[in-house]
C-alpha cells in the first residue's frame, strides 16, 4: 500500500509530541498500519524548515492539500477548529483530534457530515489522554450493559488536588505549574471549574449508554471551593478528595455530573495522584474494570493521537460499513434516555459548618438533617483554637436526594448558632 499522508494542524504540546513520536516510531508504526505513515503537510503560525514536509501558517491549506490523507487537528477550540474539520471532511479526509471541546460540544454535526462523505473523526486522545479509554468501552467492552462509569478525567485539577494534599502547596502555584508543563487548557478555568471533565464525561456517558452527545445538560462543579482543611478532615475519615466525572444509568435517566467527591481512601482511583487519570467502568457482564495511565503531556497524549492514525490508516483499506460507530451504538440506534436533573440524583454528603461552641447545636442540625430524612452517618467536632467561640463540625450523611439535602443546607444557615455558608462534598463509595 502507499504511504498514508498525514497534516497536522497545530503544533503545540500536543502536536509536537505527535511529530516526534511519529518520527521515532516510524518503523513500529508501520509494521502496526501496514503501510508507513509519512507527515507530509505542517499547518503552524510559525514556520520552520523540516525536509520534505510542506509548512503553512494558513491551516486550511492543510484540509486543501490533495495529498492528505489524514487531518491532525491539534489546534484546540471550538471555533476554527470547527471549520478546518468540516473544511477536511468535505474534501474526502479523515480526521485525528485531541479536542474533547469540539467533539462535546459539535460531535453530533461533525460525525453526521463524515458519515455523509464516508471519512471518520477519530477524538482517542481528547479523553484521559493516552489511556485508550475510548477503545475500551466501544469495542472491548461492547458485550456489556454498563451501569456506571467514575473517572479522574483531568490532569491538572488531579496535579493540583495532589500537590495541595502533599506538599501543602498553594493552588494558584501549582496552577502555574501544570501549564508549564503543558497539561493545562488554553484557558485553564476549562480545568479548575470542571469544564474540561465535563466535556470529557459527556463522551464517555454516550460511549457507555448509546445517547447523543448532550453537554449543556452536564453538571458541573469544578475544584476552586475545595480548601486545605477539607482535605485534612477528609484524610481523618478514611476518604479523599478527586474530582469525578460521574455518568450513571438510573431508572429515571442518566445522570452526568461532574464535581469533588470524597471515595474511601482504600478505593485504587482514591490512590490515583499527580497528572494521572483513571476510569473505572462497571459492566453488568464484567464487573468493575479500572483504566489509569497519564491524562495529559505531550507523549502520552501523542500516543492516543497516533494510535487513531494506525487505526485509520488500517481502516482505508477496510469497506466504511465496517468501521466501528463514532458512539459505540450505530447512528439510528441511539437512545433519548433523559439525563437526570442534579436536584435529582441521590448520594451521601460530607458537611463542614462553623458552629458556635455552646450545647445544644449538633442537635438542631441533626433534628433539620432528620427531619429531611437524612441521618448522620458520623460527626466530628474539632476543639476552638484559642479566642474562637466557633468550632469546624464535620458531619457525614447518609445517602439522600440532592433536593431534601439542599433544603436542609439552607435551614441549617439559618441558625444563628451556625456561621457563613455550609461547605457540601458529595461522596461516593464506588463499589
Ligand atoms: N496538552 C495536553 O496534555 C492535551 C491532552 C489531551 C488533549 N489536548 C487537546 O489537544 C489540543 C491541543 O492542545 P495543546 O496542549 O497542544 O495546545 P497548545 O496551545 O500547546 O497548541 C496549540 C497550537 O495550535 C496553534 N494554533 C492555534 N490556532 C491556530 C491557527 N489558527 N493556525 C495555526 N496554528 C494555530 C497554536 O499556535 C499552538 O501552537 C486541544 O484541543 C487540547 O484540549 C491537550
Ligand atoms: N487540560 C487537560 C488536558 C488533557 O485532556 C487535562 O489537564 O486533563
Ligand atoms: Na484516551
Amino acid at each position: 500500500m502507499n504511504p498514508v499522508k498525514v497534516g497536522i494542524c497545530g503544533l503545540g504540546t500536543v502536536g509536537k509530541g505527535t511529530f516526534d513520536v511519529l518520527t521515532r516510531n516510524c518503523a513500529e508504526i508501520a509494521a502496526r498500519a501496514g503501510c508507513s505513515i509519512e507527515v507530509s503537510h505542517i499547518g503552524a503560525r510559525r514556520g520552520s524548515d523540516i525536509e520534505g514536509i510542506t509548512i503553512s501558517t494558513d491551516i486550511f491549506a492543510v484540509a486543501e492539500d490533495p495529498a492528505v490523507d489524514i487531518v491532525v487537528e491539534l489546534i484546540g477550540g471550538t471555533t476554527v477548529a470547527k471549520d478546518l474539520v468540516l473544511k477536511a471532511v468535505a474534501n474526502g479526509k479523515h480526521v485525528v483530534t485531541a479536542n474533547k471541546a469540539l467533539i462535546a460540544e459539535h460531535g453530533n454535526e461533525l460525525f453526521a457530515a463524515a458519515a455523509k462523505q464516508g471519512v471518520s473523526i477519530a477524538f482517542e486522545a481528547a479523553v484521559a489522554g493516552g489511556i485508550p479509554i475510548i477503545k475500551a468501552i466501544r469495542e472491548g467492552l461492547a458485550g456489556n450493559r454498563i451501569e456506571w462509569l467514575a473517572g479522574i478525567i483531568n490532569g491538572t485539577g488531579n496535579f493540583i488536588l495532589t500537590e495541595m494534599r502533599d506538599k501543602g502547596r498553594d493552588f494558584h502555584d501549582v496552577l502555574q505549574e501544570a501549564q508549564e508543563l503543558g497539561y493545562a487548557e488554553a484557558d485553564p478555568t476549562f480545568d479548575v471549574e470542571g469544564i474540561d471533565a465535563a466535556h470529557k464525561l459527556v463522551i464517555l456517558a454516550s460511549l457507555a449508554f448509546g445517547i447523543p452527545l448532550q453537554f449543556d445538560k452536564a453538571y458541573t462543579e469544578g475544584i476552586t471551593k475545595i480548601s486545605r482543611d477539607d482535605v485534612e478532615y477528609a484524610e481523618q475519615l478514611g476518604y479523599r478528595i478527586k474530582h469525578l466525572g460521574v455518568a450513571r444509568q438510573t431508572d429515571s435517566g442518566v445522570e452526568l455530573r461532574v464535581h469533588p467527591t470524597m471515595i474511601p481512601e482504600k478505593r485504587l482511583i482514591a490512590n490515583v495522584d499527580g497528572v494521572m487519570n483513571a476510569v473505572l467502568v462497571q459492566g453488568d457482564a464484567v464487573g468493575p474494570t479500572l483504566y489509569y495511565g497519564a491524562g495529559a503531556g505531550a507523549e502520552p497524549t501523542a500516543s492516543a493521537v497516533v494510535a487513531d492514525i494506525v487505526d485509520v490508516a488500517r481502516t482505508l483499506s477496510a469497506e466504511p460499513g465496517h468501521r466501528v460507530p463514532y458512539l459505540a451504538f450505530q447512528p439510528d440506534a441511539l437512545s433519548n434516555t433523559p439525563i437526570v436533573d442534579i436536584n435529582d440524583i441521590e448520594t451521601a454528603y460530607y458537611l463542614r459548618m462553623s458552629a458556635q461552641d455552646k450545647p445544644g447545636v449538633l442537635s438542631s442540625v441533626a433534628q433539620i438533617l432528620s427531619n429531611a430524612g437524612i441521618s448522620v452517618e458520623a460527626i466530628t467536632q474539632k476543639e476552638p483554637a484559642e479566642g474562637q467561640d466557633h468550632v469546624p463540625m464535620i458531619i457525614l450523611t447518609s445517602r439522600s436526594i440532592e433536593n431534601k439535602l439542599v433544603s436542609a443546607i439552607t435551614d441549617i444557615e439559618a441558625l444563628d448558632s451556625i456561621a457563613g455558608e455550609v461547605t457540601r462534598i458529595r461522596v461516593e463509595s464506588l463499589g
